[in-house]
């Protein structure tokens, strides 16, 4: 089961690594297009977390401009030092959770205008992202500033790392940094993707499992490329042990027509112990019911015993009404999904007629 959502860290720097100069007005490293990409991802989380420093500089409203639902808004403090008329508190409609070493005096401060959440003391950012999955938090946006990137990386908390390089330099010793010192993840962040857009360059890195599951994700979205012609989805699966070695692979229709990739890669297993910690790859979500035989994919992953399951493409209505994912979950499997992926599934099932 999950303990804490889908972390991603997104940060606009400076040349130099700064992510704001001295000045009281608010530096704007993004350009008008940047900005609209990161409206994007905002629009995808369930939850943007600032630090209480990010709110006393800034004063920022947090919320998402292109029309879509609001993501809850989110802060740790030690001080509780905000002001209840702050943007953050009083803009959108949307729950504001504050996290804090110091429940009793900032609930008297804060209480009348967000949910003040006892953090631990110290405050532990595990502790506060445990709850922020109680509350149905999924996936998690941390937009900074540099102190809550440094202890969010350090912690070992972070899945994707998104930065924008902007072609400025601020030069000031005092200005905030991206990340002070610290004892960081070891060894090369994988990088994802890198964009230019207009004068920022964009790079999106994974970290840790996350790196592992979009790299063996994208090698079962390509196994796909494998299945005969059909008209039904064509999908690609992988099993890994806990060490992240490939015990067995599948595609749809590889040993008959209504074969499906999960069952063909599991089949190949049977019983085999390492199944019990075990991850299951596959390009679309786990069938829950099907037409063709009398088993899901749900159901045998549920019986082989795999904890974890990655996806990237929620299964359309085409067919059925699919609730794998919900089915999975509800059975307390970790059940992660990859949005990030789901167009390359879509291309290789550009033979159906599903709306995106
Ligand atoms: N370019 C960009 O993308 C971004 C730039 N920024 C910039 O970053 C700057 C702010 O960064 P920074 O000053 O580092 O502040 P942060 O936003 O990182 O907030 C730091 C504050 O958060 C609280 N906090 C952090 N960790 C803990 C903890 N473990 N326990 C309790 N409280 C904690 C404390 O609040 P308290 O003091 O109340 O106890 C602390 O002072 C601003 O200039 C802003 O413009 C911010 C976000 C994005
Ligand atoms: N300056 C800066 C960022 N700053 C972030 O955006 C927040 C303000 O958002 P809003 O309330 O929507 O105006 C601010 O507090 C900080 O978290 N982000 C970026 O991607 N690029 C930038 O250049």
């Amino acid at each position: 089961m999950s303990t804490r959502p889908y972390v991603i860290a997104s940060a606009a720097v400076s040349l130099d690594g700064y992510l704001d100069d001295t000045s009281d007005q608010r530096l704007l490293l993004s350009n008008e297009e940047d900005f609209a990409r990161v409206d994007e991802v905002r629009a995808g989380v369930d939850a943007i977390l600032v630090g209480a420093g990010t709110i006393r500089t800034d004063n920022p409203r947090l919320l998402v401009r292109s029309g879509r639902a609001h993501p809850a808004k989110v802060t740790i403090t030690g001080s509780g030092d905000l002001d209840p008329a702050a943007n953050f508190f009083t803009t959108g409609d949307v729950e504001k959770l504050v996290y804090t070493s110091a429940p009793a005096p900032v609930r008297d401060r804060l209480g009348a205008v967000a949910t003040v959440v006892d953090g631990g003391r110290p405050l532990d950012l595990r502790r506060v992202l445990a709850d922020l999955a109680a509350r149905g938090v999924g996936r998690l946006m941390v937009e900074g500033g540099g102190a809550v990137h440094t202890q969010f990386l350090t912690a070992g908390v972070v899945d994707e790392l998104h930065l924008a390089i902007a072609p400025v330099f601020v030069g000031e010793a005092a200005a905030p940094r991206f990340v002070g010192p610290g004892r960081f993840p070891p060894g090369r962040l994988q990088l994802t993707e890198t964009r230019r857009i207009g004068d920022v360059v964009f790079m999106r890195y994974h970290l840790g499992q996350a790196a592992r599951d979009h790299r063996r994700l994208r090698e079962a979205i390509a196994l796909a490329a494998n299945c005969p012609p059909s008209a039904t989805f064509r999908v690609g699966a992988i099993v890994t042990d806990a060490a992240d070695r490939v015990l067995a692979t599948g595609y749809s229709g590889e040993t008959a027509p209504h074969d499906h990739a999960e069952e063909v890669a599991l089949a190949k297993l049977g019983d085999d112990p390492r199944l019990a910690s075990a991850t299951i790859y596959s390009s679309l979500e786990p069938c829950s019911a099907r037409a063709s035989r009398p088993v899901s994919c749900t159901q045998r992953i549920l019986d082989s015993g795999i904890p974890r399951v990655v996806f990237a493409w929620r299964e359309p209505d085409l067919f059925v009404d699919c609730v794998g994912a919900e089915t999975l979950r509800a059975a307390g499997r970790e059940v992660r999904e990859l949005p990030d992926l789901a167009g390359l599934v879509q291309e290789t099932n550009a033979h159906l007629p599903f709306r995106t």
